[in-house]
């Protein structure tokens, strides 16, 4: 359904997208997951038609995006990660604005406008101004409105971004709801156990790079071969340091003052002859052992790859 191929989008010098290869089937959500300034918002830019690329091929089935920017809007619908000031819309009115871009006629417009607020559940507010409406209706109202052309593709910026968690629940279930419709949903966010239980396939994006890909399940896999271990020791915390930054099974260190964290990409007997090197080397071990991993913690260790 959506196909990135060695995406590269530079603002000036300084390279937001760098070579990102992307592949959501159709009938996925597939959750877009990344610090800030990771590079979510271009890219998702860029596949909704609304940004230029410098490299690269992005298709929307056999649509070559970047070629044909205004064929692909006709089948992506995009929610923006900000909501703009609206004085004096009702929310009808809104979504008849946004309707009529696409060209659809008076009648049909009211209806599709219908179905939507149901869908969204804003039935109640068709005539409240789309200002008075709290954070989480407004979020809402703007997947409605991507929603006015029938997409196939949604491409959704952090669409839960300031909700109450009574509303994200309630925006879980409208995508679910989509899902069902056969809609393929992309979907961004910093909050990834949120969207590991939404999503059927994740990627992680790290400075313009995806760093980890696959289903929740493949990822959760790839969790549990890389470990990460946490050595306590009493001192000596720089030459601990140098022993497991030299050993070829060690990534990703973190040192603390009295301990060092880092991923470790070996078996458990591989682990136990690391001890034995440190504790040869002279180095007072305290504690020695793996930690608990689940998908936030990846993130956040996959995210920190530079401190080695
Ligand atoms: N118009 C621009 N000019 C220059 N740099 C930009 C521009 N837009 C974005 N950037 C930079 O490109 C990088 C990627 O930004 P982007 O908004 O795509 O990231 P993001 O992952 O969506 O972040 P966030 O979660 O904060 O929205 C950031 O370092 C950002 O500062």
């Amino acid at each position: 359904m959506l196909k990135i191929k060695g995406l590269v989008k530079k603002y000036g010098k300084f390279t937001a997208v760098d070579y990102l290869d992307l592949h959501v089937p159709k009938g996925e959500i597939y959750g877009f997951v990344g610090p800030n300034g990771a590079g979510k918002t271009t890219t998702m830019k860029i596949i909704s038609g609304l940004m230029e690329a410098d490299r690269g091929e992005v298709y929307v089935n056999d649509i070559d995006v970047l070629k044909n920017q205004r064929k692909a809007k006709e089948v992506i619908g995009y929610m923006p990660d900000f909501f703009g000031v609206y004085d004096d819309l009702k929310v009808t009115e809104y979504l008849d604005y946004y309707a009529s871009i696409y060209k659809i006629n008076a009648k049909e417009r009211k209806k599709i406008c219908d179905d939507l607020l149901e869908l969204v559940d804003l039935q109640d507010k068709k005539d409240a101004y789309v200002d008075s409406l709290s954070r989480g209706m407004k979020q809402r109202l703007c997947l409605a409105r991507s929603l006015v052309h029938n997409p196939e593709l949604l491409v959704l910026d952090e669409p839960a971004s300031g909700m109450d968690p009574r509303a994200r629940v309630e925006m879980k279930e409208i995508l679910r709801v989509l899902k069902d419709l056969g809609k393929t949903i992309i979907i961004s966010s910093h909050i990834l156990p949120e969207l590991s239980e939404l999503c059927t396939s994740i990627g992680i994006i790290e400075r313009g790079k995806i760093v980890i890909s696959g289903t929740v399940d493949e990822i959760m896999q790839q969790v549990y071969r890389k470990r990460f271990i946490k050595v306590k020791i009493k001192d000596k915390t720089e030459e601990c340091a140098k022993v497991m930054q030299e050993h070829p099974l060690i990534t990703n260190i973190i040192k603390g003052e009295n301990s060092i964290e880092a991923g470790f990409e070996g078996s458990e007997e591989e682990m136990a002859m690391l001890l034995k090197e440190l504790v040869m080397r002279d180095i007072p071990v305290i504690s020695f052992g793996q930690m608990e991993g689940n998908l936030e913690d990846v993130f956040m260790k996959v995210t920190k790859g530079d401190e080695a």
